[in-house]
């Protein structure tokens, strides 16, 4: 598909390409929609294959943005940024300051914060060129960094989703399949620990599998294998699109529910979860933690605030169940539905005319 059939067939407002030759900058940022609010979404750093997977995976990830603050009733629309090179390698303050510049060309269209490959230190430079990034050090004032939250607000979601699939939402004694053990995944395992599920992890880098065998006693199975193991929760903390034509028919959960962003390769892998009675969690319903608490430092950071939207994550997800079931829908587009609702609704509110219309983007952090 042409790109711009594919911005006109999702609605895209904006998609900016961002090069500087001195600082090896190669970005893409996306703005989907600006409905709520300025465009809020992390920045990736990555080594894609293509030019063309760093502009789909900028694409792709924006539209969630927009779905996920919808449904979070936050302020803000949905924009993300990707820069393609090796996290590991490639970072300097040039980079990022050089991108900086670009999200400041924007003029408040779209504000960063951290993502997979990026950090509190890569933002800190992104901000010596503009106010229009969060997730930045504590000093300047917000809340540190998203993971912890994200990870609270995927266990709220969890037990949530486990009250619909097994009438109950304790997890204690629930056999959990983690994919993934970096950060977010190692908030949630806390939580699971504590509440004595039985925690069945995998990751491909050994070291974050063994602090979580050292801490908690969890078992460790290798990559390929998470997908057949007999649980009844599979959490999804690690890469995109791991419901898919491979591995759907392997899984032997009742529910899925974690923060990797875009879990479902395509729209009819929701299809075919509710047909096989798996309760799917919307990624961005589940995950909307971080949004929440980076969104947070536009008003200046409020940890109680925080802690009370991210609660509300629980009757999200049990929300997005109800509709699915009484139209009979999967889960995936249930939440689509409501997410649509609220910014059609806002979008007509929005159309009357103010001569200074109230934004987030009153703050100021310098
Ligand atoms: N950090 C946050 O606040 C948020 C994160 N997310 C999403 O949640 C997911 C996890 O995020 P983080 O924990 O921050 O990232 P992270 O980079 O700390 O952890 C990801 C982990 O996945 C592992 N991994 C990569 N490929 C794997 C594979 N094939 N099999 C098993 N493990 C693999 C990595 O080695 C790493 O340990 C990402 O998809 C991210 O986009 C979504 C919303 C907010
Ligand atoms: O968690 C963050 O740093 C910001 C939110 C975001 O980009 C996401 O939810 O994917």
């Amino acid at each position: 598909m042409s790109i711009f059939d594919y911005l006109e067939r999702y609605n895209y407002e904006q998609v900016v390409f961002c090069q500087d030759r001195d600082a090896g900058l190669r970005a893409v940022i996306a703005i989907h929609d600006t409905t709520l609010g300025p465009a809020l979404g992390g920045t990736r750093m990555w080594t894609y294959a293509t030019e063309e997977d760093a502009i789909e995976d900028a694409l792709r990830l924006a539209r969630g943005m927009t779905y996920k603050a919808a449904i979070a009733g936050l302020q803000v629309g949905g924009g993300k940024g990707v820069i393609i090179g090796d996290p590991k390698k490639d970072k300097s303050e040039a980079l990022f300051r050089a991108y900086g510049r670009y999200i400041q060309s924007l003029n408040g269209r779209y504000i960063t914060a951290e993502d997979v490959g990026t950090t509190e230190e890569d933002m800190d430079h992104i901000l010596m060129e503009t106010r229009y990034v969060t997730g930045v050090s504590p000093v300047f004032g917000s809340g540190g960094t998203p993971s912890p939250m994200t990870g609270y607000g995927v266990y709220k979601g969890m037990k949530a989703a486990a009250k619909f699939a097994f009438g109950d939402d304790s997890l204690r004694d629930r056999v959990i399949a983690v994919q993934g053990a970096g950060s977010v995944a190692y908030a949630l395992c806390q939580y699971l620990h504590q509440e004595g599920a039985h925690i069945i992890v995998t990751d491909i880098y050994q070291p974050h599998v063994d602090r979580m065998i050292e801490n908690w006693g969890v078992e460790a199975v290798p990559p390929d294998h998470i997908y057949d193991v007999d649980c009844d929760i599979f959490s999804p903390n690690a890469l995109g699109a791991v419901v898919n034509d491979q591995t759907i028919d392997r899984l032997k959960c009742k529910v899925i529910a974690g923060a990797a962003n875009n879990q479902l390769q395509d729209e009819i892998h929701g299809e075919i979860l509710m047909k096989k009675g798996i309760f799917y969690a919307p990624d961005y319903v589940i995950n909307a933690g971080g949004l929440i608490h980076v969104a947070d430092e536009l008003y200046g950071y409020n940890r109680t605030r925080v802690m009370q939207k991210i609660e509300r994550i629980y009757d999200n997800i049990s929300r997005v169940f109800q509709i699915a079931e009484q139209e009979q829908i999967p889960s995936s587009i249930a939440a689509d539905r409501l997410a649509e609702q609220r910014i059609q609704a806002l979008g007509r509110v929005k159309s009357t005319y103010l001569q200074q219309e109230r934004s987030v983007l009153s703050f100021d952090r310098r």
